[in-house]
């Protein structure tokens, strides 16, 4: 018998991978200038935990995403095309610091780029 495919969810380390892949990640955020701006009146803690139910929504973890939605949490940012794929290229450095594998790291940054579309509709 074969041993059923684990979710994406529990290849990225589960509860506490995702946990570690968005602390990560949120640092690689502040670090750039770029970016950091956006964050001047947010609130981390609500970011973080958003972040995390998020990722673990769309990697068919155990969890159902409570935030508001992408098009309405990002409206009338100014957000371009070069923001969104810097924050990309964090996400992929993050999940190669993490040691993510190729395979789940490719799947969740194809989920993430899915994203896309909405989070730009109200820029
Ligand atoms: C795939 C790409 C992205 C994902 C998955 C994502 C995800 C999220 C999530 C889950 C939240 C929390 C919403 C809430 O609870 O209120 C959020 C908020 C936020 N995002 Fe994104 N985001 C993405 C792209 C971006 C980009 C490109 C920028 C700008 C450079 C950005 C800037 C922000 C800011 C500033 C907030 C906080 C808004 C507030 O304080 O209400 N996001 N994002």
């Amino acid at each position: 018998p074969t041993s059923p495919t684990p979710t994406l969810y529990t290849q990225l380390g589960g509860e506490a991978g995702v946990a570690a892949i968005v602390e990560d990640f949120t640092y690689r955020l502040a670090d750039n200038d770029e970016i950091v701006v956006f964050f001047a009146n947010s609130n981390i803690d609500r970011f973080v935990t958003s972040l995390e139910e998020q990722i673990c929504s769309i990697s068919d973890g155990p969890c159902v995403y409570s935030g508001p939605p992408m098009d309405r949490a990002h409206q009338h940012m100014g957000i371009t095309d070069a923001h969104f794929n810097a924050l990309v290229e964090h996400m992929q450095q993050t999940l190669i610091d993490q040691d993510i594998p190729p395979g789940p790291r490719n799947q969740l940054l194809g989920r993430l780029a899915r994203l896309h579309g909405e989070i730009m509709s109200l820029q």
